[in-house]
């Protein structure tokens, strides 16, 4: 049985312990799960994630490994072998990448969920021509999304945007993570494919990542309640 069955997973990017644990104490297990990003880990290291469990939370180990196959493995071993419940790396690594990581949790019968980013929330159509890509936005999320499922994944991160035709090719049990979630009283920040919390349940995202609308709002409590409401949990 999972700890939570809310979609959302917040994220605490927060440059040391002290302050991502400031905010953790606020939060409840039982509302939502908690990503712990490349600033944090850096800054704490498996501290934090000791932290967090023992608090009872779910964590999501978000370092969007990138590598050769053997590194990259041998990664997220590390990683699920410290309890996380989710870890990444990048689609763009390859099948031989992706089908390395997820062979060695099998083999290691580890259960974390294994996922992969597709393209990052933060682009547009014309930052990936800039770096090469020269398929349109909506075909590469699809082409690598279909990759991450052949390669034994169990989902991708991807914007809402994307949701629908990702469930369409991959189906709705093939996770749907998606950051760039802006309720109506947030800015876009550096988000560029953003939708609000209700849209993204709708479109078919599975998880939530919700980042500075909760963790920067003057009341962040307040701000995770409003998202509560929206997509109807009851607090
Ligand atoms: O893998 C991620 O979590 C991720 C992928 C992506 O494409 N876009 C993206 O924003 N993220 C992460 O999701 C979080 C979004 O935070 P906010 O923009 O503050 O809500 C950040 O921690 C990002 O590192």
């Amino acid at each position: 049985m999972p700890v939570t069955e809310s979609p959302l997973i917040i994220a605490l990017d927060y440059p040391s312990l002290d302050a991502a644990l400031c905010m953790a104490d606020q939060l409840d297990p039982s509302r939502c799960r908690l990503k712990v990003g490349k600033e944090l880990f850096t800054r704490s290291g498996p501290a934090v994630l000791e932290a967090l469990h023992g608090r009872g939370f779910e964590v999501f180990l978000d370092l969007k490994f990138h590598d050769i196959p053997n590194t990259v493995a041998s990664a997220v071993e590390a990683a699920a072998e410290q309890g996380v419940w989710m870890v990444n790396v990048h689609a763009s690594g390859g099948r031989a990448m992706m089908e390395a990581a997820a062979d060695r949790l099998a083999q290691k019968r580890l259960e974390t969920r294994l996922i992969a980013v597709t393209v990052l929330t933060s682009m547009q159509a014309s930052d990936l021509a800039e770096v090469g890509v020269l398929a349109s936005l909506d075909e590469q999320v699809a082409q690598l999304a279909q990759l991450a499922k052949q390669s034994g994944l169990h989902g991708v991160v991807c914007s809402a945007q994307e949701s629908a035709r990702i469930a369409s090719l991959c189906g709705d049990g093939f996770l749907k993570v998606t950051p760039g979630i802006r309720p109506a009283f947030a800015v876009a920040n550096d988000q560029q494919r953003i939708m609000t919390p209700q849209e993204a349940m709708q479109a078919g995202s599975t998880h939530l990542v919700v980042g500075r609308p909760v963790t920067q709002a003057d009341n962040p409590m307040d701000a995770l309640a409003a998202i509560e409401s929206e997509l109807g949990i009851d607090a």
